[in-house]
């Protein structure tokens, strides 16, 4: 539910916020399924990730930054890998991509999904495994397939007719065999915001189901046989909780599956479901767990094979947010506090929208904590918002911080792993935060800060 749709009067406070907001026994209390792993509230109340308080951690790489919490991001990936053991993980880059990241995600055994030619160029520069690294986008080009073609890149995800005629003259031109599957539009319409829901039909990615062009794709590839098919692909959108989606876009696919098998005689030995797995953000928010998520779609999976008589294909996801999601927080310095009279208090950061651009695209909700210190002061509910030259500049819309936050205090910002980086801008010419990676008591940047002379470096005239 949305602030403004609540519309529910906090009476005790005077403050607008959603009828969900309650006003917390204890404002310092940390809710578990928000916050990484390690973070814990230290003896003295400020945060602390990988052993090493933040207060420190701002003095030594300033704010806003985003730290992450390593041995949570593992833990992540492992529990994917562990729950959908036997199937392929590819971890989306597009949440967050770096080099140290690319690192941890193959030295935890998953394979990376990439959708550019920069996102590729990370994944090849980390080494990591060509032949593991799927290859995603509606318009990629010319020169984004050849670079894919010639690192032997393992899957392409193809996206339409031209994409299938452009690769095959690729291919024939490079004497390559390419494994694809093809992206098909199930139809489904996924519960969750309309720029993020991916699989209904009225939409720019993949092959209509419904409309025949997933079966025409497939019987073009067939055909002419230049690229090996491997399979289908399905990803119906990101932030989903309820998990009917996919069950109804594993049963749309593994119909299709039958469908070719009917008319070609070809039963397609691969499968992926894509990513989408919602986090929490709030308290509202409850998500499944890989074990519980692996269960629903393995079984569904089966059954729908079963009923087809068709062989139980190889099975991929490509988690992104829920892995990476929930193992970074933003970490920001209080600059003013603002009452205004009666409405509202806004607590202004160092940053924004410039380094968390969610809040004001999907009206995300997220969550904040005092982070420097615990406080006895009575809970007040604030609206976090950024630096820029914009009203929508909002971080956190509505939150319970203690009341006598003042500047100078940090303030922590849970659930900032996924699409706040790698969604990030140089707005109003504020530079983007670093990534900071925390683990065993010892901190190292992973993404460096971005300093007024990169930007310069850019403006040439
Ligand atoms: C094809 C594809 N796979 C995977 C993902 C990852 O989604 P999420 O980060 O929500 O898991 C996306 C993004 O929505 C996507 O478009
Ligand atoms: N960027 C979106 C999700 C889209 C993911 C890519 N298809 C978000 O922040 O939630």
């Amino acid at each position: 539910m949305r602030a403004h749709e609540a519309g529910a009067l906090h009476g005790d406070l005077g403050n607008r916020g959603p009828a969900w907001l309650r006003t917390p026994e204890d404002v310092n209390a940390l809710v578990p399924q928000l916050w990484p792993r390690t973070v814990t509230r230290a003896a003295d109340g400020s945060l602390q990730v990988g052993g090493v308080s933040v207060t420190d951690l701002a003095a030594d790489h300033g704010t806003p930054a985003y730290f992450l919490d390593e041995d949570d991001l593992r833990a992540r990936c492992r529990d994917f890998a562990a729950a959908f053991a036997g199937a392929d993980v590819y971890y989306a880059g597009k949440s967050f991509l770096c080099k140290a990241v690319v690192r941890v995600v193959e030295e935890e055994g998953l394979f990376l999904d990439v959708c550019s030619g920069g996102e590729l160029a990370v994944a090849l520069a980390a080494g990591f495994p060509p032949e593991r690294l799927g290859f995603h986008g509606n318009n990629k080009s010319v020169s984004e397939l050849r670079r894919a073609l010639e690192a032997g890149v393992g899957r392409i995800i193809v996206d339409s007719f031209h994409e299938i005629d452009r690769l095959s003259e690729l291919s024939r031109e490079l004497g390559k065999r390419p494994g694809v599957l093809v992206r098909v539009t199930v139809g489904v319409e996924a519960h969750t915001h309309e720029f993020i829901a991916t699989a209904h039909e009225d939409q720019k990615f993949g092959f209509s189901l419904a409309g025949g062009a997933a079966f025409a794709a497939c019987a073009r590839i067939l055909d002419e046989d230049v690229l090996d098919l491997r399979g289908l692909h399905s990803h119906i959108g990101s932030q989903i909780f309820d998990t009917s989606g996919f069950e109804v876009a594993a049963r749309r696919i593994v119909e299709l599956q039958a469908q070719i098998r009917d008319a070609r005689g070809v039963e397609l030995p691969e499968l992926d479901l894509g990513g989408g797995f919602g986090i929490a953000y709030t308290t509202q928010d409850d998500p499944s767990t890989p074990g519980d998520l692996a269960k629903r779609i393995n079984k569904i999976v089966e059954s729908e094979c079963e009923l087809a008589s068709l062989r139980v294909p190889h099975l991929s996801i490509e988690p992104g947010r829920a892995i990476v999601g929930p193992a970074v927080f933003t970490l920001y310095q209080v600059g003013t506090v603002k009452d205004v009279d009666g409405i509202r208090t806004y607590v202004s950061v160092d940053g924004g929208m410039s380094d968390n651009i969610r809040t004001a695209l999907y009206d995300a909700s997220y969550s904040a904590t005092l982070a420097n210190r615990s406080s006895g002061a009575e809970p007040m509910l604030a609206r976090v918002v950024g630096k820029h030259c914009e009203s929508g500049d909002i971080v956190v819309k509505d939150e319970f911080l203690p009341s006598d936050v003042q500047p100078g205090d940090l303030v922590a910002v849970p659930g900032t792993g996924a699409y706040c980086r790698s969604m990030a801008s140089n707005y109003n010419h504020v530079p983007r935060p670093p990534v900071v990676a925390v683990r065993d008591g010892a901190a190292r940047v992973i993404v460096r800060r971005e300093t007024e002379d990169d930007l310069l470096a850019l403006d040439v005239g």
